[in-house]
């Protein structure tokens, strides 16, 4: 921390005139908010006596209902002046706090004098709603505060850009209204805030980075021009946290046309979900939508079709023996990824377009309604100029009226006479209720004994007929199964080697009635061709974090679902992890966007490790030598070689009673896999407190955990444990990237046990990055 600065007493002598404002700002609204909710309160209370409730006549109808409505817009207008006044108290209260983080003085070019320019988390006027005291983060002159040390400098403001000269950059730290820290920054960006920020120990929040934002992280959140953004950003460098902010950033620059409903979150994994949760409220903003794309999967697939999701084939890769059958297997991941397969897809769709679909029979109990033959005789003689989607839509309204007739028949046959007698009380006087409610105002009723027996057997014969009739409004009488299988029966113009054994790897599958994972997306989209795709019509602004983990058909699969939005699209490709992304393009690929439409910014410097930990991660991969450290100090990474089981055990118990120590609030044990997490965790739950995570825990809570590297993606601890950095373990280069993310976890402290010899990845490190270990006797 700096000693105290000159202008320090100065300083807090306007924090204190600040915070006095904020009082008196804050004393006003609480009246005001007293006010309304007294009103709110008295308006729900009374809502009917301030009514004219009279339903005489037809005009007297129309003025009830006219004079509830205007008291339903009142009520309605005064609840959202209440939320608005409540919003406004908390902005207060967390400027209260905190009023500023960075102040700018800037003279615009053809002025004598610099106005100083305050910034916080939200803007604060004066009391004579004339001048800023403190300017929002995301206004136009704020962006001076991350772009520019002091010297010349300009803003883009819808009007264009303003040019002129900054003379002082200055840094805050203020807790509960006095001053912390000051700095001045000088040309040299020597970032003292940013030092301390890093310097902390880890969260099982993500924190908002709005007070240190780094230059090239600001243009990814203020950026607005193509409709893709594509950030190819190395391990650590603030991808997320960017991207939160730039949400944060929208809906302050489209306040009023852009809400958190409109904009929304793919993330790797139910836990990244709890773990950024926290970023938005804390800068006063709604969270946006957040979703996982194995969520989506599940939604579209629960209880339809059996599938395997990510996470158990990348389990199966790592785990299984390399032999033909993994071969085989690793083609149809890789193949199936690829646009050329969609290309068969979109073929063969082109093909279903004149024959070859496969309905399933309509039913009800063993007689058949209608025949799937005449399911295809009536959709392939409808006029062939009707889209497909349209023409499903006509078959099933044609289903539905033979199912219809077929269930006015059938109210007449003995079995639903019999089902009548044997009707319990119950039973009987539900169907009773609910037809005289639907009888309502008919002049005939329940004495009349044939009345209630057609009644009745309506209502028998509808309770099984509805069911069926839901799955003809799904379009479930498709057999989508067996159409996808039928794609399998078309070569492909490029066939990959070993076609054949892929196809009968995947038949053998598919009659087991299981989609495996390569599958899903092509066997959902191929759907949506012929059924009609539900796409998110409301999302504007679509954001994909780790977007390295999707296939090219994934993206395009998205692009389909998403029509409307523009895309941010975070990753780094070297933390491509599953098998369909090995050399081959994903959506931080610029090849797969339209020409003219992609911008691709980059980020190289790291914040999250030290710099030791980036020296040593960054020889782990290609290109690493590009990757620049945030000059952080710290131990070097250190690695323990074992060589038999209890002596790995052992020093991985003595390396966390270490860690334990240092008081870190987050340790992990990274594994390579599901089940070498479970063996881990069995091996040491006696000695330590550790938790076990799998891919359904939804929350990151402090302590230590074991934890499978794919589902530690995009979160950070103190410390990390490599549980086995041997050569067992990680060799191929499909287990590359798996250990580069594993050690880029680690903010203070990476420590690698061995169990036996060490992976060739480190052997590729160069040696003085790191500190070789004895295990203590
Ligand atoms: N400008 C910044 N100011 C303060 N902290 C920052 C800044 N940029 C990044 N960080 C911190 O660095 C860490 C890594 O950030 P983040 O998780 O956003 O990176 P990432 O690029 O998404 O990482 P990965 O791809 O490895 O998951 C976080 O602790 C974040 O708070």
């Amino acid at each position: 921390m700096s000693e105290k600065h000159e202008d320090w007493q100065v300083e807090q002598q306007r924090v204190d005139r600040v915070v006095e404002e904020i009082n008196e700002k804050e004393e006003q609204l609480r009246e005001k908010v007293g006010g309304v909710k007294g009103e709110v309160i008295g308006l729900r209370e009374d809502f009917f006596e301030d009514v004219t409730v009279n339903m005489d006549e037809p005009d007297d109808v129309m003025e009830t209902y006219s004079s509830i409505r205007q008291q339903a817009e009142l009520l309605g207008e005064r609840e959202r002046s209440h939320k608005q006044f409540y919003d406004q108290l908390k902005t207060l209260h967390r400027l209260k706090n905190s009023p500023y983080f960075g102040r700018v003085d800037f003279v615009e070019e053809g002025e004598q004098e610099a106005e100083e320019v305050y910034i916080g988390v939200a803007s604060l006027m004066d009391k004579q709603d004339e001048d800023f005291l403190v300017y929002d983060w995301r206004a136009p002159i704020s962006s001076l505060y991350y772009d520019y040390s002091p010297g010349p400098a300009a803003y883009e403001t819808p009007e264009g850009e303003i040019e002129g000269e900054m003379t002082l950059k200055r840094q805050f730290i203020i807790r509960n209204g006095e001053i912390k820290g000051l700095f001045d920054t000088g040309v040299t960006i020597w970032d003292e805030l940013l030092q301390e920020v890093l310097g902390n120990n880890a969260n099982t929040q993500m924190k908002s980075i709005v007070a240190t934002i780094q230059k090239e992280q600001n243009e990814i959140i203020r950026y607005d021009k193509k409709k893709y953004l594509l950030v190819q950003g190395v391990a650590g460098s603030g991808k997320t946290s960017a991207a939160l902010q730039r949400v944060a950033y929208l809906m302050y620059r489209y306040r009023g046309s852009i809400q958190a409903d409109q904009i929304m979150l793919f993330s790797p994994n139910p836990m990244f979900n709890s773990y950024v949760a926290n970023v938005l409220p804390e800068l006063g903003e709604e969270n946006m939508d957040q979703t996982t794309f194995l969520e989506y999967i599940d939604k579209r697939l629960e209880g339809r079709v059996s599938y395997e999701d990510a996470y158990e084939q990348l389990e199966h890769l790592l785990t299984s023996q390399k032999d033909k059958e993994y071969l085989v297997r690793l083609n149809n991941i890789q193949y199936k990824a690829g646009l050329d397969f969609k290309a068969v897809v979109d073929q063969y769709m082109e093909q279903l377009t004149k024959q070859g679909l496969i309905f399933k029979n309509v039913k009800f109990r063993d007689q058949t309604i209608v025949t799937k033959q005449q399911m295809a005789d009536y959709f392939y003689n409808l006029d062939a100029a009707i889209s497909t989607p349209n023409a499903m839509q006509m078959l099933s309204d044609w289903l539905l009226e033979q199912v219809s007739a077929f269930e006015q028949a059938e109210r007449k046959k003995a079995w639903v006479e019999d089902e009548i007698q044997h009707l319990s009380k119950e039973e009987y006087l539900r169907i009773y209720h609910k037809t005289q409610k639907g009888n309502r105002g008919n002049q005939d009723n329940f004495d009349d004994f044939q009345l209630e027996q057609q009644m009745l057997s309506k209502a028998v014969v509808r309770k099984y007929i509805k069911p069926i009739k839901n799955k003809i409004k799904n379009l479930e009488f498709l057999n989508m199964t067996a159409v996808y299988k039928g794609l399998f029966s078309i070569e492909p113009h490029n066939k990959p080697a070993q076609w054949e054994e892929m196809v009968q790897q995947t038949l053998a599958s598919l009659n087991e009635k299981h989609l495996p994972h390569e599958d899903v997306t092509p066997f959902l989209y191929l759907e949506d061709q012929l059924k009609g795709t539900n796409v998110y019509t409301k999302i504007r602004y679509l954001f994909i974090d780790e977007a390295q983990d999707y296939s090219p058909f994934q993206f395009e699969f998205l692009k389909k679902l998403f029509p409307y939005s523009r895309m941010t699209i975070l990753g780094d490709y070297n933390q491509a992890i599953y098998a369909h992304n090995v050399n081959a393009p994903t959506p931080l690929s610029e090849e797969l966007h339209p020409e003219g439409e992609v911008e691709k910014l980059t980020l190289l410097r790291s914040y999250r490790s030290t710099k030791p930990i980036i020296e040593f991660t960054k020889g782990l991969v290609t290109g690493g030598e590009d990757i620049e450290p945030f000059n952080r100090e710290g131990e070097r990474p250190s690695l323990v070689e074992a060589e038999d089981a209890v002596k790995h055990i052992e020093a991985v118990e003595q390396k966390v009673h270490s860690l334990q120590e240092k008081a870190y609030e987050t340790i992990a044990i990274i594994c390579k896999t599901a089940e070498e997490s479970r063996q881990a965790y069995e091996a040491l739950k006696n000695n330590l407190p550790v938790r076990l995570m799998d891919k359904d825990t939804y929350t990151f809570e402090k302590g230590l955990i074991v934890i499978p590297a794919y589902l530690a993606k995009g979160i950070e601890f103190d410390a990390v444990v490599i549980f086995n950095a041997s050569a067992e373990q990680y060799k191929d280069e499909i287990e590359r990237n798996l250990f580069y993310t594993a050690c880029t976890r680690a903010m203070h402290e990476l420590h690698l046990l061995s169990l036996g010899q060490r992976s060739p990845f480190i052997e590729e490190v160069h040696p003085e990055t790191f500190v070789e270990e004895l295990l203590k006797q």
